[in-house]
């Protein structure tokens, strides 16, 4: 067998390869199965959507533009129900959360998202991460001055806004507002963390810095990002998924997929083959 790309290639390659992951040696966090999604009542722009997501590791979403990535990260948060029939099912800790009968406000604290263009309140840094938890009845202003201080930790902001807190945060920087989100996000304390191209809208050096966050918060949150870049998935994520025409087509190890993948389509992407 050889690393490279090129040489991998032969008649024998599946059109379609998605690692098995083994429950009894992983935790999964989250898994779908026959995910489907379809915009306006019958556009199909999702299907057989079948992952498995570890817990307390980073997942990449890759593929070109229009292939399916962000309808399918924006469903595991029910974030498409209203413009979008998703069908299948989604499995948090049992329960198919895919289902009408699921409270989506109380499990979108279990599961948060971050979107591409970071989205501050016009509030202060503190009033920002304490708006939400108020909403949820923590008045108590000692353990709100903790999660901002903890949360603001965890997005590697604190050292930059912890005299600044009262400050407006559309007075900070792109990057350190995006960071602000992500502490916005954890500050709810979610098992999962959804991001959609976070870092895409930033210069290298905020795009950096959210990786190195991102890395830090796997410790204690399972990541799926989307990302078109994939420099960036192969350096922060354990696996990728590979998006294409509204399917997944290959999942696996992020070392296999950037080294040795197995479908042809896959082995084009990475390469720069988009044709
Ligand atoms: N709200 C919507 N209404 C109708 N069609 C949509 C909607 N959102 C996405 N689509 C369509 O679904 C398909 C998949 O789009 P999606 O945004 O998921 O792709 P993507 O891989 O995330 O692309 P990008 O990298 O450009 O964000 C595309 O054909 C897109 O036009």
């Amino acid at each position: 067998m050889t690393e490279t790309n090129e040489l991998v290639f032969n008649d024998e390659m599946p059109e379609r390869y998605l690692y098995e992951m083994d429950e009894d040696k992983h935790e999964v966090a989250l898994s779908t199965s026959d995910l489907a999604v379809y915009y306006g009542g019958d556009k199909l722009a999702l299907s057989d959507a079948d992952l498995k997501f570890e817990r307390f590791k980073i997942t990449s979403l890759i593929g070109a533009s229009g292939s399916g990535k962000s309808t399918f990260l924006r469903s595991l948060n029910r974030m498409n129900d209203s413009v979008a029939r998703v069908d299948g099912k989604i499995m948090y800790r049992g329960l198919n959360i895919n289902s009408s009968d699921i409270d989506v406000y109380e499990m979108r604290k279990h599961i948060g998202m971050v979107f591409q263009r970071p989205n501050p309140f016009a509030k202060s840094i503190y009033d920002n991460i304490t708006f939400a938890l108020k909403q949820h009845g923590i008045r108590n202003k000692a353990e709100l001055d903790e999660i901002v201080e903890t949360s603001l930790r965890q997005a590697a902001l604190w050292d930059e806004v912890k005299d600044d807190l009262n400050k407006s945060a559309l007075a900070l920087s792109g990057g350190q507002q995006q960071r602000l989100v992500i502490a916005r996000a954890v500050a709810m304390k979610p098992d999962i963390l959804l991001l959609d191209e976070p870092a895409s809208a930033l210069d290298p050096i905020s795009s950096s810095k959210i990786e190195d966050t991102l890395l830090k918060l796997k410790d204690e949150y399972t990541i799926i990002i989307v990302t078109h870049n994939m420099q960036q998935a192969a350096r922060i994520s354990d696996y990728t998924a590979f998006f294409h025409m509204g399917k997944v087509i290959e999942y696996d190890l992020t070392r296999k997929i950037f080294t040795r993948p197995k479908v042809q389509r896959t082995i084009d992407y990475v390469n720069g083959n988009f044709g």
